[in-house]
């Protein structure tokens, strides 16, 4: 695709219909920061959730599409924008149909059933390539929400012999994507579009928590630099899927395992390699910011990827990474028999985050200090990109961010945000915490459902 990276990355209009707690809203907007500000519950998050589904995978919340549509409603829903993507001015529009949900949630097989039509126009862009029936098994990069790789629900579902419904994507069933009013076979096309990275409230014990979490953090990161990152991590999830599910029906046949370890050892082997590639990246414009202000609000961390395939290939080639992998896995079937999952390769890997000036685990920081680390990451991403892609900075969503930070950080916060010449989309209960941002943003007020400019 011919790219034209002049532009930063920015919604200009987005229209939602029937997107919880959103009968109808149409914002209008320009390229520069967004501040949402509302009560508790008055629609903030739903409205930067809306967004997220402008990237490729579930969103910011990760919940099922059926958890999107409003209740009280027509039973679908339709985003719809317009955006300055890497491909330039572009419509976007992401959805369910009314006759889809209702589907879903039956025990009808969804991707057979064909629509009425009712129910709204996902996307609302265009009309120009109405589907009517969702695409028939989504591509591998559209499919799923590889990122993370949920070890434990994949094992699940092999167990239950759920293999081809995590193939199908239960959580984007039914997902309507058209980019310029032409239906796409799956979400993972918007990666060549738009680059959207969020911080939210859930993500605070980031460091804390499961390494799933920082899997996943840290492969959507990547995705924004690698768009066929995703595929790639798809596939692997998919071979390590049917793997657990031979395993878990008792099949001891070599030839069956090992095609699929094989899948697994190349396909494995790649993903450990981006995210060592992705990682090296960040360290070096980490470096570049520590030196520039080596005082920054943000403190620079230092961070490594722990897992088996990265170690080895630190001192072997791929081919020969891949080959070790491969042997592991044969050598380790009776033991991910038993633990009805498979114990080694990179969906156990973990990012490893150290904050520099103190040489501390990030785990061990207080809270405020983990959100500035946080922070410090994803604008040591974002300006990466901007490097990379020739000012396209990529859109930021961060919901609650002031939450944690005090009145220097945040003035710190919107500094490099104007700077990096970001879309940011940023939400709040208290307008006096943007005071900083007056006249340099565009200032929403939200209440129940509804979304209008302030004053
Ligand atoms: N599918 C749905 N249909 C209708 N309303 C919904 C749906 N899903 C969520 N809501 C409503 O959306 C509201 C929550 O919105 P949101 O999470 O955006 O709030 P918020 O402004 O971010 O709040 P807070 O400041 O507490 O985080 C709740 O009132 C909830 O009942």
């Amino acid at each position: 695709m011919g790219r034209e990276y002049s532009n930063a990355l920015w919604v200009e209009r987005l229209q939602l219909t029937n997107f919880r707690s959103y009968a109808a809203a149409n914002v209008a907007t320009d390229a520069g920061p967004q501040v949402i500000v509302g009560a508790n519950g008055s629609g903030k998050t739903n409205l930067l959730e809306a967004l997220s589904l402008l990237s490729p995978g579930q969103g910011l919340r990760r919940v099922p599409f059926s958890d999107l549509v409003r209740s009280g409603g027509d039973g679908g829903f339709a985003v719809a924008a317009r955006a300055h993507t890497l491909a330039g001015a572009t419509d976007i529009g992401t959805g369910l149909r009314a006759t889809t949900v209702r589907s879903l949630s039956g025990d009808d097989d969804l991707l057979s059933s064909p629509s009425t039509g009712r129910g709204q126009d996902p996307g609302g862009v265009s009309d120009r390539s109405r589907v009517d029936t969702p695409a028939p098994n989504p591509s591998p990069q559209g499919g799923g929400e590889p990122f993370g790789f949920s070890d434990e629900s994949l094992a699940r579902n092999a167990q239950r012999g759920g293999g081809r419904a995590a193939e199908r994507a239960p959580s984007e069933r039914g997902r309507i994507v058209r980019i310029d009013g032409t239906a796409q076979s799956g979400s993972g096309v918007l990666a060549d579009y738009l680059e959207i990275v969020w911080v939210t409230p859930a993500m605070d014990g980031l460091f804390t928590g499961p390494g799933s979490e920082r899997r996943r953090f840290l492969d959507r990161l990547i995705l924004c630099f690698d768009h066929g990152y995703r595929t790639i991590a798809g596939r692997f999830e998919r071979a390590m899927t049917s793997r657990n599910r031979l395993l878990a029906d008792g099949v001891r046949d070599d030839s069956q395992l090992s095609g699929f370890e094989r899948v697994m050892a190349e396909t494995g082997v790649a993903v450990a390699a981006a995210r060592l590639e992705a990682v090296a990246a960040m360290a070096q414009i980490v470096g570049k910011r520590r030196e520039r202000d080596p005082n920054s609000a943000f403190p620079w961390s230092s961070f490594r990827l722990e897992g088996s395939i990265e170690d080895s290939l630190q001192r072997l080639s791929a081919v020969e990474a891949e080959d070790l992998y491969a042997q592991t896995l044969r050598q380790t079937r009776e033991r991910d028999r038993a633990a009805s999952r498979t114990l080694d390769g990179p969906h156990r890997s973990d990012l490893i985050v150290e904050h520099g000036p103190k040489g501390l685990a990030a785990r061990h920081c207080s809270t405020g200090e983990q959100k500035a680390l946080l922070l410090g990451l994803v604008l040591a991403h974002a300006e990466l990109l901007t490097e990379r892609q020739e000012g396209a900075a990529p859109i930021l969503l961060l919901d609650e961010i002031t939450a944690h930070l005090d009145a220097d950080r945040r003035a710190a916060l919107f500094d490099e945000i104007l700077h990096l010449g970001a879309q940011a989309w940023m939400t709040g209960t208290d307008k006096n915490a943007f005071e900083a941002l007056a006249g340099r943003a565009r200032f929403w007020a939200v209440q129940e459902g509804k979304i209008a400019v302030s004053e």
